[in-house]
Formats: structure tokens, C-alpha cells, sequence
């Protein structure tokens, strides 16, 4: 039976994405195994599985690239709000996703003419246990130094309501990824902080309401963005005055969004919004053990074109943020 994927991605962070026919029982962590191997030229971050629902206009599941299925997926969330509203002609829509039921919507382009959509994200939690992350007899951690993690580096755990540990970082870090690799690694192994393991993304101001984030996913390893710790990071720096509340502009390895942060007394409301590139289509078969066989490749020519000057307006603002802002 012929079956088809289209290859997207929301800031870099690339997924395979399926629309499944009700009935058709396939084995997705497997299929997410071999379609996104890293060692695989043709590889992606995720695959991102789109089915009906009974309480949204559609669902979306998330798988990373090693098979885990993760709670949420933000960069992901954007492309499966482009392939629902496109299917029902619409412009806003609910999607179910694994803790809760979110609002999408097409919104005006970030850049240039490039399809562009508005996420929420929820839902929020500083407690640890949402994690899970154990430390000490402690409930939250909050802007602190752990010593046990680095010296200089100030540390928010928050799930969104997949899992985040934010660092705020010397540039160095930022410089240098073998840190945050290390780091990250560690607690995505057996460990005794996070036992479902944790997304790990180090965070550096770029201009007085922008900042830079690079992540290590969970199941993944290091992606050009991922939209959750995007949004979790600009959270975070609002929180702790690095940028005011309302549009945070997110530099990432492979372009930018905007997240909106609003709060409203112990509520906050989070919105993501970004890029949702679709740069090919794929036709084929899948085999049992998750191999798939394609038979024909449709490439989006002039999508993966504007998406490029995009990443190269980006890769020039973040220049010119670190530029004039020497000692932050
Ligand atoms: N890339 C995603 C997050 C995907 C899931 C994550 N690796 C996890 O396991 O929590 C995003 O854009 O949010």
C-alpha cells in the first residue's frame, strides 16, 4: 500500500510527517528508529504521526529519533497546525496532544513571505515532580547554581510539560558545545537527577529582548531548535528580568521564532511562533520491521529557498547582537 511522509521542519528542527489512516496498524517508535538515523544522509529529529481525535480537530503524537514518544513537540506542533488548517480550510484549530488539547493558527509571515504559525504551549510547571527531577528534599529549582552541575551556571527546571533544564550561560558555553554535550549525555542515561531523562538547553542574551538557545533533546541529541525549550528559555529569562515579559525574539543553530510570554498573577500563557517548512513529499511502502521504500520524492524547491534567507538574516542579527553587547 503506497504511504506518504512529507519532510518538514519548524527552525531546523526536521521531522517526518504522516497523516495515519484510521485502522492501519503501523509500529511508529520502529519507523522512527530507521527514518530519522542520524547516520542516515536523509535523517530527521522526529516523526511527528497526525490521527483523528474525539476531543480537537486532530491529534498529534510525537516519536524522537530514538523511538521514545515524547509529550510534546513545539517546532513540530507549528507543522502539524499547517497540514491540519490546510486540510480544513481554516485558519485556527485544536489539536490533541498527549496531556492536553491546544490551540493553532495561521498567523502573518515572521519573515518575508514564509508560512508562518502561532502555537500554545501547556501546560506549565516549575515543580520538579512534573519532570520528574530529583534534588535534595527540594520543590522547584529556580535561577540556582547546582554545584554538582557546573559553577557558573544558573539552572531552571520546567516542564512545558515535556521535561527542561535550562542553564543561563557565560558565552563560552555557548562557544563551546562539549559541555552542555557532556552534561546533557549524562542525564539522558541511567542518573540519579533525571530517571525519563531531560531536553538540556544552554541560554545566552543576544540583545535586550532576544536571546540565543541551543539544545540537546531527549532521544535526539543536539537539534538546529527545538520550540519547547525555546518557549521554556524565553520563560525563563522573563522570569528572571534577562528580558521583559510579552515578544521574545528565540535565536536558535537554525534560525529564530517568537515566543510570547504573558502572566497573569500564578497563570502564564505561552505562544510559539515560527516557520513551518514543508521542503519535500515523499511516496512509498513501509515494511513491518519500519523500513520504508520510496517510490517518488517531490521536492518544495522554492520553500527550502526562502527558508535559507531566513536562517542567513538570523546567523547576521545574533552577529550583531554578541557584537555590541561584549560583556553580557
Ligand atoms: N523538538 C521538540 C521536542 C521533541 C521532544 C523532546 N525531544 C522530548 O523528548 O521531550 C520541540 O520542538 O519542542
Amino acid at each position: 500500500m503506497t504511504i506518504i511522509f512529507h519532510k518538514v521542519h519548524g527552525s531546523g528542527n526536521t521531522f517526518y510527517l504522516h497523516e495515519e489512516m484510521p485502522n492501519i496498524p503501523y509500529d511508529w517508535p520502529l519507523t522512527a528508529q530507521k527514518m530519522c538515523d542520524p547516520s542516515n544522509d536523509n535523517g530527521a529529529d522526529g516523526l511527528l504521526i497526525i490521527s483523528q481525535s474525539t476531543k480537537a480537530d486532530a491529534k498529534m503524537r510525537v516519536y524522537n529519533a530514538d523511538g521514545s514518544e515524547a509529550s510534546m513537540c513545539g517546532n513540530g506542533l507549528r507543522c502539524v497546525a499547517r497540514f491540519v488548517l490546510t486540510k480544513l480550510k481554516q485558519t485556527k484549530a485544536t489539536i490533541e496532544t498527549m496531556k492536553a488539547v491546544l490551540s493553532v493558527q495561521q498567523v502573518d509571515p515572521i519573515f518575508k513571505s514564509i508560512d508562518t504559525y502561532s502555537v500554545e504551549i501547556s501546560p506549565v510547571s516549575f515543580e520538579l515532580s512534573s519532570l520528574p527531577m530529583m534534588y535534595d528534599d527540594n520543590k522547584r529549582v529556580m535561577n540556582s547554581v547546582i554545584p554538582e552541575f557546573a559553577s557558573d551556571i544558573r539552572f531552571t527546571a520546567v516542564s512545558v510539560p515535556n521535561p527542561h533544564l535550562i542553564g543561563i550561560v557565560p558565552i563560552q558555553y555557548i562557544e563551546e558545545s562539549q559541555f552542555q554535550e557532556q552534561l546533557a549525555t549524562s542525564f539522558n542515561i541511567e542518573n540519579e537527577y533525571f530517571p525519563d531523562g531531560v531536553n538540556v538547553s544552554f541560554v545566552h542574551p543576544v540583545d535586550e529582548s532576544s536571546i540565543f538557545v541551543r539544545t540537546f533533546e531527549r532521544g535526539v541529541g543536539f537539534t538546529n531548535a527545538c520550540g519547547t525549550a525555546m518557549t521554556a528559555s524565553a520563560l525563563v529569562s522573563a522570569t528572571i528580568n534577562l528580558v521583559p515579559f510579552g515578544d521574545v525574539t528565540v535565536y536558535n543553530p537554525g534560525g529564530f521564532v517568537k515566543c510570547v510570554i504573558e502572566q497573569n498573577g500564578e497563570h502564564v500563557h505561552l505562544s510559539l511562533i515560527g516557520n513551518a517548512t514543508f521542503f519535500a513529499t515523499y511516496s512509498g511502502e513501509l515494511s513491518d520491521d519500519g523500513e520504508f521504500l520510496c517510490n517518488s520524492i517531490i521536492l518544495h524547491e522554492h520553500e527550502i529557498k526562502e527558508y535559507k534567507e531566513l536562517e542567513h538574516h538570523s546567523q547576521l542579527k545574533i552577529k550583531d547582537g554578541w557584537s555590541r553587547n561584549e560583556n553580557l
